[in-house]
């Protein structure tokens, strides 16, 4: 196959990617859950959730909408990751997922919970999913020792902790304490996600303000669905973040200020499209807007589990719906680079990984 060929989905899964928008809870694969509900079930028969495969609705079929999409976490998904055992597994499973996918850099973000029926405050729910990440680490590298010649594809893994709209702002400041404590250890950044008729968030201004003191990255979902005015988003380009989620619903004053500061998109395709978010289909999507723009766009899978488009799978619907060809999307996947929370070093390992695949896919050509 050449770099001139139409890119297909063994192209993007082969193409290094880096992965910026992910919920954890989210990204679990319908697989994983199914297999911690039948431990769970195993140990206690009288479990009284059902099956994921049946609980969880098809996005395919319809079944999800924006009204429908939050309550999943909620009322099924956090009811069944509920003890240590459950998130590290779920931790490991995601991240494996993204690896088989080909993504070499991922910051994960997940919303420190307290789990009082197994002990568990929200510090110690980001100290069982660091460790969870320091234990993929370990036993990727284990495998890598054994076969030298993928060292070099390693996943990297950071964590964004995320401010739920409906938090106070006591829990608001809790999380960026938290993102600060264990700052050594992966955590990269904040977010701000949760349902987005939640309102009013001008409560949460001082965590941002903190967070930024901080020096911490600031990325929020941003205009998920049309709104009266453009306050709320004024307001959170106040907040100084580096990146915005979704990007959906921007009058063109807030498009301008976003285009001058070069903010990073993290647009989720499939997630918009599939949760009638965004209207028109995939040929619609802002994606297009923003690409002829030269945005800073992140391609990213929101919540994989639910929407079941992997990141390859996204790379490929932009190749089919808008046109872009290999080089292109190595472009795309390249210029994700630049708005990772990541250091220096980290976005030059990434680089020299895409830099290299291009090169053996002209050398491939040649040949
Ligand atoms: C349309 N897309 C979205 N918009 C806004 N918030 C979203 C989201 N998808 C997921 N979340 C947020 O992430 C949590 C699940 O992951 P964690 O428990 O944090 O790992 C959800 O409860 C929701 O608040």
């Amino acid at each position: 196959m050449s770099i001139s060929a139409k890119p297909d989905l063994a192209f993007t899964k082969a193409l290094p990617k880096v992965e910026l928008h992910a919920h954890l809870t989210g990204s679990i694969s319908k697989q994983c859950l199914h297999d911690i509900w039948l431990a769970k079930i195993s140990a206690d028969a009288g479990l009284a959730l059902e099956d994921p495969l049946i609980a969880i609705p098809s996005v395919k079929d319809g079944g999800i909408d924006v009204v429908s999409f939050f309550p999943i976490f909620d009322r099924y998904i956090y009811a069944l990751v509920c003890d240590e055992e459950s998130i590290r597994h779920a931790t490991a499973s995601v991240l494996q997922d993204f690896a088989d996918d080909g993504v070499c850099y991922v910051e994960l973000r997940t919303t420190p919970r307290v789990i009082a029926t197994a002990g568990i405050n929200k510090e110690g729910y980001v100290s069982i999913v660091l460790d969870a990440m320091d234990d993929f680490a370990a036993s990727q590298q284990n495998r890598l020792d054994a076969d030298a010649t993928g060292k070099e594809k390693k996943l990297h893994v950071k964590l964004i902790l995320s401010i739920d709209r409906k938090n106070t702002l006591q829990e608001a400041m809790e999380v960026v304490a938290l993102a600060a404590k264990y700052r050594d250890q992966g955590i990269v950044g904040i977010d701000l996600c949760g349902n987005p008729t939640r309102k009013p968030i001008s409560h949460l201004s001082p965590a941002f303000a903190e967070a930024k003191r901080l020096g911490l990255g600031i990325t929020v979902h941003f205009a998920e669905m049309p709104q009266d005015g453009s306050e709320e988003l004024e307001m959170m380009l106040e907040w100084q973040p580096q990146r915005l989620g979704h990007v959906i619903h921007v009058p063109q004053d807030v498009k301008t200020v976003i285009a001058e500061r070069q903010l990073g998109l993290e647009l989720c395709l499939s997630c918009n499209v599939l949760c009638k978010l965004s209207r028109g289909g995939f040929e619609a999507h802002h994606f297009g807007e923003w690409w002829t723009a030269g945005g800073k766009i992140a391609l990213s899978t929101d919540d994989v589990g639910i929407f079941e488009s992997s990141l390859s799978e996204e790379y490929a619907f932009v190749a089919k719906h808008f046109g872009l060809n290999r080089e292109q999307l190595w472009d795309l996947s390249r210029g994700a680079v630049d708005v990772v929370f990541g250091d220096r070093e980290e976005k030059e390992r990434v680089w020299r990984l895409m830099d290299k695949f291009w090169e053996q896919e002209g050398r491939r050509e040649r040949t």
